[in-house]
């Protein structure tokens, strides 16, 4: 998997050098690849923004330097194997659903936009070349698209084949299918008793089926009390 990185702080991509993210690059299950936009400006001030067509507070980024580096990064044929990711807070919910489809491409190019935002044409001119994904980490403001690049970064190569050294543990997490859209339980490990806190006892019975069902008690209740937006009526009936 190719991961490229367009952005007027570049900078921001120096970790993905770091913990698992810089081990999966070595072993070659990822190549990681960050641009600074101001390499595609032609005047002295390295230019990337101007004021907005219609008025209105803040500045917008200019459509030509991304053009100049996507003709550059990607090349000036369609190719809808290329996946272009958008960092947007007017973008759709970035899921796990989106993280596990992206896991398997074999491109991606992240667009960290600034300012209030990139002028559109650069997301029309992107859609009618590769495969877009306009998308938001939530329902909060950024200062730009590179810290969420970098979440998206995370949630989706973790998903690569080969990544995680136990896939298993993949397989239990919250809001992985395996977990019918459920939260996942709480963990305990050693000591058994911790400043007067203990353990719950039926994770030390040894009891595999009750500990199954203490299990799925607990994210059924961890999930109507923090996430009822998870929990449909179908998924009430069935827990
Ligand atoms: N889930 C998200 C994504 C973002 C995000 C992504 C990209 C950009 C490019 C610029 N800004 C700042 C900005 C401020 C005000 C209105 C619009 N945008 C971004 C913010 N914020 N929250």
């Amino acid at each position: 998997m190719r991961l490229d990185y367009l952005s007027i702080f570049p900078g921001y991509f120096d970790v993905l050098g770091i913990s698992l993210l810089g081990k999966a690059a070595v072993n070659g299950l990822v190549d990681v690849y960050a641009h600074d936009l101001r390499d595609w400006t032609h005047d002295r001030h390295r230019t990337v923004d101007d004021t907005p067509c219609g008025g209105g507070a803040g500045m917008v980024m200019k459509p030509d330097p991304w053009g100049e580096a996507f003709d550059e990064i990607i090349g000036t044929e369609p190719d809808p194997s290329v996946h272009v990711v958008f960092p947007s807070p007017s973008g759709e919910p970035f899921t796990q659903s989106v993280a596990h489809d992206l896991s398997s491409v074999e491109r991606i190019v992240f667009c960290c936009g600034r300012y209030e935002g990139i002028d559109h044409r650069v997301i029309d001119y992107a859609r009618s070349m590769w495969t877009v994904h306009e998308v938001s980490l939530g329902d909060y403001v950024l200062n730009g698209g590179e810290v969420a690049a970098l979440a998206i970064t995370e949630a989706v190569v973790r998903l690569v084949p080969g990544f995680m050294g136990n896939p298993q543990s993949l397989a239990e997490e919250s809001f992985s299918a395996g977990q019918d859209g459920l939260l996942e339980y709480p963990l305990f490990t050693r000591p058994v008793s911790w400043r007067g806190l203990d353990v719950p006892e039926v994770l030390m019975s040894g009891h595999h089926g009750r500990i199954a069902k203490w299990r799925r008690d607990e994210s059924i209740r961890l999930t109507r009390e923090r996430r009822p937006d998870l929990t449909d009526s179908d998924v009430s009936a069935r827990h």
